[in-house]
């Protein structure tokens, strides 16, 4: 028997962040291995116009969970959604919903963030600073709470190049911040980030790395860890290869890629691709929770969950692998044959940007107009290069994390924990990885249908034309 999904037993934990891509992950797999635990308290908000419990059973719904209803059929009794929003006073929830969260969670998974980079400053501080700030609070008035697990990034600091599992300082007090966000107006604010950030390449990063130093200077006496993973992908083994739900971090590329939309990107080739996926840092994430709880370590321990040190993958690696699949599985109804290249230097990038992206682009809305039908390539494109340029900060340089705590976490594993929470990414092989990665992508975020597969090969030997059907 696992030990750490014995220590899950009975217990009731409280996840922020829950219906977001980790926070599902963790759900999932919470379930499957410890069927037996009391409840999992989820603050959730309501959505798109979805009530907190028509979100919870489009989850439980969903091709993630089929597993868990096999193994943990009264899993809707388990769940206990508690309205809460991050942005508001005591999350706005409600007296009793607080009074039962206070008295009951023994284990704290804090996922929720905001993950934009372009967020603006004053809600990003809310979220990933005064709302985490304001969950070690409430963390401090439960009495049965055995371990809380802060969710940051491997790269809160990526100011630097080489990165250990410490917490480093900010040149703001993060209280500072929070305080003056409260009285400057929104114009004052924007002209002022930038001072701000400094070397930080956006709002996202600078705010998680204050997240950090606030779970530091508000740890009280609680028992706390924070995880460092670099960038989330598709599962690798669990429940099943290749689920991914949304567009972040190299999702939208490779959609962009697969429909022939973006045929070039600034990249540096041999800079290390450290993905890692979300299987493996919610095995590291239970894990922790587990060692945090029982062993309690006198200080707060950082963890990086990344790939570079141990088994690296750089992008062009990745990038080759990732067109070698679009040959196998092919995405439909291409803009044009997915064909991408990365180019070195500004001056090749605009180029290409010009003739491979905003060139047909205007020609596409030419024959759009031509025919009756509104513009919209342009818009379009302009939005995705937008979006890539965003990225190009983390595809052109390389970090090195040191995994120490990561290591000495594995060690302390029984074999038995060691294989039902695996997070020893050695094992990882890139080039399957990789391939379920893109079968995924078209599968679970394209909902595109499998036996489609034959006339989309047909159709990407006969394009030698740039435009197809949209
Ligand atoms: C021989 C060689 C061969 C070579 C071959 C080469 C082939 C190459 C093949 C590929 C190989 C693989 C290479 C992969 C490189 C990946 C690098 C990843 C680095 C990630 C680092 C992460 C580090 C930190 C990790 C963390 O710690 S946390 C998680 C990270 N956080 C994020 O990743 C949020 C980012 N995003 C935003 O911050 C917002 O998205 C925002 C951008 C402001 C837009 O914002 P906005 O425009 O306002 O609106 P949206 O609604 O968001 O999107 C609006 C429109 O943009 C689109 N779109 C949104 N996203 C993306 C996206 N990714 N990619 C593409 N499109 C996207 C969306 O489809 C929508 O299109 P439309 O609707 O117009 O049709
Ligand atoms: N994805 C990645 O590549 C990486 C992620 N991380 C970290 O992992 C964590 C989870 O990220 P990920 O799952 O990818 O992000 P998602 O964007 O998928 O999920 C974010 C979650 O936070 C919730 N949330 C946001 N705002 C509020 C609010 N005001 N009130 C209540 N809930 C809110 C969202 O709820 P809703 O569904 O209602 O929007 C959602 O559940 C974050 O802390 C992130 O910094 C770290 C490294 C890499």
């Amino acid at each position: 028997m696992s030990t750490i999904a014995a220590f899950y037993g009975g217990k009731s934990i409280l996840i922020t962040g829950a219906t977001g891509f980790l926070g599902k992950v963790l759900m999932e797999k919470l379930f499957r291995t410890s069927p037996d635990l009391k409840v999992i308290y989820i603050l959730v908000r309501p959505k798109a116009g979805q009530t907190l419990q028509q979100r919870v059973f489009q989850i439980l719904d969903s091709k993630l969970f089929e597993k868990v209803k096999e193994v943990c059929p009264n899993v809707h009794e388990k769940i206990r959604a508690i309205y809460a929003d991050l942005n508001q006073n005591d999350f706005a929830i409600s007296k009793e919903d607080m009074q039962e969260l206070l008295s009951c969670t023994n284990i704290i998974f804090h996922c929720a963030a905001t993950v934009r980079f372009d967020d603006t400053l004053r809600h990003a501080v809310q979220l990933n600073v005064t709302a985490t700030r304001q969950l070690l609070l409430m963390a401090s008035q439960m009495p049965k709470l055995e371990a809380f697990i802060h969710i940051s990034t491997a790269y809160s600091n990526c100011n630097l190049k080489h990165i250990d599992e410490v917490i480093y300082p900010c040149p703001v007090e993060p209280k500072k911040i929070i305080d003056s966000l409260e009285w400057l107006d929104d114009a004052i604010i924007d002209e002022i980030t930038p001072k701000l950030i400094r070397d930080w390449p956006n709002i996202y990063t600078y705010t998680k790395a204050l997240g950090e130093m606030v779970v530091q200077q508000e740890s009280r006496n609680l028992n706390i860890a924070i995880i460092r993973p670099s960038i989330v992908g598709a599962t690798w083994q669990e429940p099943f290869p290749g689920w991914v739900d949304n567009i972040n971090g190299p999702n939208g590329i490779i959609i962009a890629t697969g429909k022939g939309f973006l045929r070039a990107i600034k990249a540096t080739p041999m800079a290390v691709a450290d993905v890692i996926p979300v299987d493996t840092v919610v095995n590291l994430m239970l894990a922790v929770g587990w060692y945090t709880a029982v062993h309690r370590p006198k200080s707060t321990l950082v963890y990086h969950i990344t790939s570079g040190n141990m088994n690296p993958c750089n992008w062009h690696k990745m990038g080759v692998q990732v067109l070698a699949t679009f040959e196998k599985i092919p995405f439909e109804r291409p803009f044009r044959r997915p064909n991408a290249n990365f180019t070195s230097n500004s001056f090749t990038s605009q180029y290409w940007n010009a003739v491979s992206h905003r060139a047909p682009a205007i020609i596409y809305d030419c024959y759009l107009r031509l025919t009756g039908r509104k513009p919209r390539m342009t818009k379009l494109m302009n939005r995705l290069l937008r979006t890539v340029s965003m990225l190009e900060y983390f595809i052109n340089r390389s970090w090195e994390w040191s995994t120490y705590n990561t290591e000495m976490l594995m060690s302390e594993l029984s074999p038995e924990d060691q294989r039902v929470f695996n997070f020893d990414v050695r094992q990882l092989n890139w080039l399957e990885y990789i391939e379920n990665y893109v079968l995924g992508v078209k599968k679970y975020l394209l909902k595109e249908d499998m036996a489609g597969i034959p006339k989309a090969k047909q159709r990407l030997k006969r394009s030698c034309t740039p435009y197809s059907t949209l």
